[in-house]
């Protein structure tokens, strides 16, 4: 093949993916139907190929080079790294039921591994990176047999290739899928996957020997894991890997060429690890790490490198300053042997296209770039920074109008927030001492041992999700809705009574997400009416634009939580989403600090949880599911990050009164990293996923001495699985050996909003009886 080993090809920009759910989620449709049954494999198949056609054509059509590998060819049904997994045979005992002689896992055994079934437990699922993107974890064991067990970036690639594409492949790396991956259930004590990158290489070796048969040029393999510190691997010796793996792959004789991506942050000390190896390229993240220096360690590597430049921002809607963007480029020139624009991750963390969203704020609008946007601002700078200024004057001149405009804006600074912000005192930041509280609480609630709750959410049945389309399509009136949205939280107050739960929840039927109902009653959010972003599988989410200063302009959770409180005796929890969680789940505007914007949304929620109490609620919840997702991915980072976080949540729950009992819920947490901060929120009781990763939670609760309320998760919504009673009263009996009783809650691992009730009634009810069980015999 002509150009191969050159470092040719990616003409005028890349990116490095692509929103693989579909402009219309047409892959969420097929995925949910064929899972439900209404649609078979073939026809899933045929949507799936469908959306890729559709997305080269436009890639292509918006100014990607269609003949040299500019286009990648990635694609999930499900995750990017379970695909690795399953590529490599990277397949736990407990699927073999699913592979044929070849070893091949069937497309049944694929969903599998992702949901579970039955009695077989899924994988599990943890945040990728920094992001709100959900990946399945692989596990590894020394006995894992790697053995090339799939064919879909060789399928990918021909198919691409039957469109009149020439596209890029993308796979996790090798270092990555180690990295992320966890020792297989019996693995001794000590091991970790990365011992077996050896073993893993002639894999890779043989998916890319096949790709060269097929000529591809270029392979894209994602290696964002070594940006990261937080990745359970000595650092040391993950760069001793990295190293070593694209030595061994650089060496290949068949092989495509060989670009290696590193998204999320700066490669740091990672650099030289892979720009001292014979590969063809490097993609680095120029939005999240500066350009390197010309003395950085690794930078001699690059010169005669293609170095894919990640000028635009992947994860953030924010239209690029076309300007910065082309300076760094340039800063970049004369360090490497050739410069490819590009945009700093795959583009999967932000919508389709804003030709979709008709009702957004024209000047708003013409703030942001959504994916097709930002290929058009990476094919303007590649033209640009190739010498044709004068050809996409336009595009910069719009860029730099556009961020005037935000400038000037006057929701962008309220001089009424600033000065409340300028206003905080020490004290709005601290309660009165946890034994007070505790004991001012326990007169007031007068709760049983191991009091039983759960997170918030109740089942989106098609019949609230209807409430509310035809509440937004206009099609019934304000007073309809109410009282149909009312009528959703009598049926679960009902049902809560049934079951016997201590503390009830009223179901969250009136929120279509978590932070969007948020973001729709506050002033400073936009919402999008088709910005999907997938969240892990076929979930996604429409994240809200926090373009401005946040006010709240009335109570908007009162009325909902006041109506569930007057139909039972039991307290009810308000509900509220914490200032983190906002700012993780939405795009946040980055014309100031994250501390300050943060600071603006605890406000908001202060007076909302003030409210709640003046309406006789004694017990808030604040959910901070994503506290862990937002720690930064360097260590030096983490003490400012910490700090903000910590006091944005203190500052939305610090003017509660002291009888009045403030929760937190925290899922994907990785709990251990981070249970000092838990501990700084300060709040009287934690809810935090355990399940999915047998409590080994409780563990790291015990050793951080966390002394207030606690309620691991004893049943994993996130699997269509119904714990049985003994299932729930076995992780209560582990939880009770590191936990004291006294401290313990009885709580599902998180909301149950993407369950059935099928589902949900016989899983409460054993969680309800599991607990009463433990609680006679504690009583005994
Ligand atoms: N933002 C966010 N991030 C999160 C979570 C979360 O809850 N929110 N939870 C964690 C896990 N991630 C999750 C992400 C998404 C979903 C989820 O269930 N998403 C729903 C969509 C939720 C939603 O916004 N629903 C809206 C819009 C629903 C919709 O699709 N409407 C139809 C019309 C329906 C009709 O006409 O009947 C349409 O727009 O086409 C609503 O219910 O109001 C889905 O993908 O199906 C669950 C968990 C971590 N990250
Ligand atoms: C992703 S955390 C979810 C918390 C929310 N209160 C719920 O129950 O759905
Ligand atoms: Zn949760």
């Amino acid at each position: 093949m002509a150009d191969r080993h050159t470092g040719a090809g990616l003409e005028g920009g890349t990116i490095l993916g692509y929103p693989r759910i579909g402009r219309r989620r047409q892959l969420k449709r097929a995925l949910e139907g064929h899972w439900a049954g209404r649609i078979d494999a073939d026809t899933l198949a045929q949507a799936a190929a469908d959306i890729r056609a559709s997305t080269w054509n436009r890639l292509h059509d918006l100014g990607l080079e269609a003949h040299d590998a500019a286009i990648p060819s990635d694609f999930s049904y499900y995750d990017q790294v379970l695909d690795a997994a399953v590529l490599v045979g990277a397949i736990p005992e407990r699927f073999a039921q699913w592979r044929d002689d070849a070893g091949r896992l069937s497309l049944d055994g694929y969903f599998a591994m992702a949901r579970g079934v039955d009695r077989v437990a899924p994988l599990e699922m943890t945040k990728w990176f920094d992001t709100n993107y959900h990946y399945l974890v692989p596990e590894i064991g020394p006995d894992t047999e790697f053995r090339l067990s799939g064919d879909q970036p060789a399928l990918l690639f021909a198919e691409g290739l039957s469109h009149g594409f020439v596209t890029r492949p993308v796979i996790v790396g090798p270092v990555t899928l180690l990295a992320l991956s966890k020792p297989a259930e019996g693995a001794p004590e000590g091991f970790e996957p990365l011992d077996r990158l050896d073993d893993l290489l002639p894999v890779y070796a043989e998916v890319l020997a096949g790709l060269a048969a097929l000529d591809a040029p270029w392979v894209q393999l994602d290696e964002s894991a070594l940006v990261s510190e937080l990745v359970p691997v000595d650092r040391a010796r993950l760069l001793v890997a990295a190293r070593h793996a694209y030595q061994v792959l650089g060496e290949l004789a068949e092989r495509p060429q060989i670009l290696a991506q590193a998204s999320y942050a700066a490669l740091d000390d990672a650099l030289p690890a892979l720009a001292e190896t014979p590969i063809e390229g490097v993609a680095i993240d120029l939005v999240r790490g500066d350009v390197p220096t010309a003395d950085a360690p690794g930078v001699a590597g690059l010169r005669d490198k293609l170095v894919v430049a990640g000028v635009v921002d992947g994860h953030n809607i924010w239209r690029a300053d076309l300007d910065a963007a082309l300076e760094r480029l340039e800063a970049l020139r004369p360090l490497a042997g050739r410069v490819v624009p590009s945009s700093s991750t795959s583009l999967f963390h932000v919508p389709h296209t804003l030709d979709d969203e008709t009702s957004l704020d024209p000047e708003l609008r013409g703030w942001l770039a959504f994916a097709d946007e930002k290929v058009a601002e990476i094919v303007a700078l590649a033209r640009a920074y190739d010498g044709d200024r004068e050809g996409v004057i336009d595009a910069f001149e719009a860029a730099r109008a556009a961020s005037a405009s935000r400038r000037a804006h006057a929701g962008v600074h309220r001089p009424e927030v600033a000065k409340r912000l300028a206003g905080l005192t020490p004290a709005d930041f601290a309660r009165a001492p946890y034994a007070e509280r505790a004991a001012v609480q326990a007169d007031e609630l007068h709760l049983p041992l191991l009091p039983t709750t759960t997170i918030g959410s109740f089942p989106q049945t098609p019949e609230i999700r209807r409430t509310r389309a035809r509440h937004n399509r206009g099609e019934i009136d304000e007073a309809t809705y109410r009282e149909e949205i009312r009528g959703h939280i009598r049926d679960v107050i009902e049902l809560q009574e049934r079951i016997g739960l201590d503390v009830l929840v009223h179901g969250e039927a009136e929120r279509n997400d978590m932070v969007q109902y948020f973001a729709e009653h506050l002033e400073g959010f936009a919402v999008t009416e088709n910005g999907w972003v997938q969240s892990y599988g076929s979930r996604c989410t429409r994240p809200s634009i926090l373009w401005g200063d946040v006010v709240r302009p009335e109570p908007f959770t009162v009325e909902w939580i006041r109506y569930a409180q007057s139909l039972t005796e039991k307290p009810v929890k308000g509900m509220l989403t914490g200032p983190v969680t906002i700012l993780a789940w939405s795009f946040v505007r980055d014309d100031q600090p994250r501390r300050d914007t943060a600071d603006q949304v605890a406000l908001a929620l202060r007076d909302e949880i003030s409210d709640l109490e003046a309406a006789g609620i004694d017990i808030v919840q604040v959910d901070e599911p994503a506290i862990r997702e937002l720690l930064p991915l360097k260590r030096r980072d983490h003490a400012d990050y910490l700090d903000w976080s910590v006091s944005a949540f203190r500052l939305a729950t610090s003017g509660a009164r002291t009888r009045t009992q403030i929760h937190t819920h925290l899922c994907y947490s990785e709990f251990g990293q981070i249970i000092d901060a838990v501990d700084g929120l300060d709040a009287d009781v934690t809810s935090v996923e355990a399940e999915r990763s047998r409590m080994d939670i409780v563990r790291d609760i015990r050793a951080a001495g966390f002394a207030r309320g606690i309620g691991p998760g004893v049943y994993d919504i996130h699997s269509p699985r119904v714990p049985a009673e003994d299932d729930v009263e076995q992780l209560l009996d582990i939880a009770l050996d590191s936990i004291p009783a006294s401290q313990l809650w009885v709580n599902p691992d998180c909301g149950l909003k993407t369950r059935r009730y099928e589902e949900v009634v016989p899983a409460l009810t054993h969680m309800v009886e599991a607990a009463r069980g433990e609680r006679a015999r504690l009583d005994a």
